[in-house]
């Protein structure tokens, strides 16, 4: 069959009565001549004259070269049990690789992709990935673990991992992701894309196409981002028993193949994708068991290819190309002065698609259908260029590459009501000299905008918290009861205070008195003098004034020197700010007529009448 489709020229008409031309007749035996067929070495020769263990000894298993790869490759997948590892939708929430391959299957809804997952695994249908017929079953990005744990080398078994990484139970994983197209979820193209261009593990891609409907334009969307994020690619055909006519899968297999080269043609040559001139051609979910396991075997073929797993049958001149190019980031991306085109065109339906992509530069971007988007989608950061500089480019999913396309801002029309989906990448074809128009700043913004409200990483959240926290109205600083009572006892009873103050400031008049009647007492002794008055005039003052009684302390009584200047004087004087002890040191006015006489006579005797008006109170 695949050699009708193939090369219908070659050898065909001596094998075709051998054939029969439907796919449901076909023995084991025939079915594992047509995976071997498409393996192009084997073009060449006829299928009845390849013995089993001769399929595939042009590739190896790269740590036991002696196994037939056929052999090795069902040991690989099936001795140890495969095993779900992680599934989420999220891109920021898969688990943590960095250290083994992972392979992620790409193709439209209900195109067979876990079906593939579990035809390799040799599980049945169900066992390990879901499967259903309707599309859209599967809704996260799901990794399968496979083969045995690896022997890793000591730099990636340190201390740097532990806590961080689980270490690994198999030897690749292969991804499967959530269907494009039909039933699908703008947001799962996203999450695939960002997946596509940031996963560091991820080695390739598998690209499934339905071999009767044949590649979709969405196909082309996923090849044209598979291109831009620089991702090794490998083909497989799915459904094959379920092909009407050789015709259909031949026409399949050659619109694919011419697809493919005019992308290839349009590619730059800074450009690192590629992909694997063979077509590996599966039935992986017939009904007939022997049928699945014998074109299971190429699709492992391709899956350990990617993996870096068996020898490579590559050119030598290939071999040096990198796969994976260095992924930017976004905030890197977006910190780089853009110097770009912006190219989009309406939508081009999808039922359109039998027409195999020969004019890519003119295929018309698809723009998003709101939920049913699939992939077509925003943001493919790829590999840097050799001198370092950074060009950006955004488009539509079908990317063109040619310089008169590129060189066409104009032909985005910003009234158009679905906004054109948006990819970026680094391209050199860009002419420096092109302006960067307005409503390219605005869909970079716009985007940036909605990525950023999509975040969830642990550290979005405890910012979005920590922002959240700091928007509310602050509460009331904490008071303690003892002291809300002493603020409020403050309040309550000023003349209290007052009080307090008039018996503070008289305590220090009267020690600086004494102070003073110490000198002169000296005075008057080193002189010969008497000063027996003193002593007196110290009792009297002692007692609280001439002619009081010490222990009368009310608030009427305040106006005396003891309790400081009459009531009229009082509110003056402790709006100056009786506190202090300077200003508590000025004491009562010498006009005062209940000054005390003993005090007023010593006064005049020490510095003279004038003197005490003048300069007022020293006590
Ligand atoms: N006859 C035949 N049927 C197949 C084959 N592969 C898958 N199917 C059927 O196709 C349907 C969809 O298969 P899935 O494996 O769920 O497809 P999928 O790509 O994972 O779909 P989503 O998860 O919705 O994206 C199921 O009913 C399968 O039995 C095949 O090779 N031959
Ligand atoms: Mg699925």
């Amino acid at each position: 069959l695949l050699l009708q489709s193939l090369s219908p020229a070659l050898l065909v008409q001596t094998q075709t009565r051998r054939f029969s031309t439907s796919p449901s007749q076909c023995t084991k035996f025939r079915y594992s001549n047509i995976a071997a067929y498409s393996i192009p070495e084997f073009r060449n020769a006829l299928p009845n004259a390849i013995p089993p263990e001769q399929l595939f000894e042009h590739a190896f298993l790269l740590n036991a070269p002696d196994t037939p790869v056929e052999e090795g490759l069902r040991t690989l997948f099936t001795k140890t049990p495969a095993s779900f590892y992680y599934g989420n939708q999220d891109f920021y929430h898969l688990r943590k690789n960095t250290r083994i391959p992972e392979i992620c299957i790409l193709g439209r809804s209900n195109v067979g992709k876990s079906s593939l997952v579990n035809a390799l695994a040799n599980r049945q249908t169900n066992e390990l990935a879901r499967v259903s017929k309707s599309a859209g079953k599967t809704r996260s990005m799901n990794a399968y673990g496979f083969g045995p744990p690896p022997q890793l080398p000591k730099e990636l078994t340190g201390a740097q991992y532990k806590g961080k990484e689980d270490l690994p139970k198999h030897t690749f994983y292969l991804v499967d992701m959530p269907g494009y197209g039909h039933a699908s979820l703008h947001e799962w193209g996203k999450n695939i894309t960002l997946y596509l261009n940031k996963r560091s593990a991820v080695r390739g891609a598998v690209l499934l196409i339905d071999a009767q409907a044949g590649p979709k334009r969405t196909d082309w969307d996923a090849l044209d981002l598979l291109g831009t994020a620089g991702l090794r690619t490998a083909f497989v055909i799915t459904k094959a028993d379920k092909v009407k006519t050789p015709d259909r899968l031949r026409d399949t297999i050659l619109r694919l193949r011419n697809g493919i080269r005019d992308i290839e043609h349009l590619l730059t040559a800074e450009n690192k994708w590629t992909w694997d001139t063979e077509i590996y051609v599966t039935a992986a979910g017939a009904r007939d068991p022997a049928v699945v396991s014998a074109t299971a075997t190429t699709a492992r073929l391709a899956v350990a290819k990617l993996a870096g797993l068996v020898g490579d049958t590559r050119p030598k001149e290939e071999r040096n190309r990198r796969w994976g190019g260095k992924v930017v980031s976004f905030e890197e991306l977006m910190s780089v002065p853009v110097k770009a085109t912006y190219t989009a065109s309406a939508q081009e339906d999808d039922t359109n698609t039998l027409d195999r992509p020969a004019n890519i530069s003119s295929r018309a971007p698809s723009l998003p259908r709101g939920d049913t988007g699939g992939l077509a989608l925003p943001v493919a950061a790829n590999t840097e260029h050799a001198s370092g500089q950074q060009n950006i480019s955004i488009h539509g999913p079908s990317r063109p590459r040619t310089d008169s396309s590129l060189n066409s801002p104009t032909a985005h029309n910003p009234t158009t009501t679905n906004p054109p989906s948006r990819s970026f990448h680094t391209t050199g074809i860009l002419d420096d000299s092109s302006p960067c128009p307005a409503e390219l700043r605005a869909l970079i913004d716009e985007f940036w905008a909605d990525l950023k409200a999509n975040e969830n990483t642990a550290r979005d959240r405890a910012r979005k918290r920590k922002l959240e926290l700091e928007s509310r109205s602050p509460r009331p600083p904490h008071k303690s009861r003892k002291q809300e009572l002493r603020y409020r006892g403050q309040s309550m009873f000023p003349e209290q205070t007052k009080r307090f103050h008039m018996i503070k400031e008289n305590r220090l008049r009267r020690e600086m008195m004494r102070l003073q009647i110490q000198e002169e007492k000296q005075r008057r002794k080193e002189m010969g003098l008497d000063y027996a008055d003193l002593d007196s005039a110290w009792d009297i003052e002692a007692r609280g004034g001439a002619g009081r009684r010490r222990p009368q302390r009310d608030m009427d009584d305040a106006t005396d020197d003891e309790f400081g200047p009459p009531a009229s004087e009082k509110s003056s004087r402790f709006a100056k700010g009786s506190g202090s002890k300077a200003k508590g040191v000025q004491k009562p006015k010498p006009e005062q007529e209940e000054q005390d006489p003993f005090e007023a006579e010593f006064l005049r005797k020490r510095v003279g009448d004038d003197d005490v008006h003048d300069q007022g109170p020293s006590f």
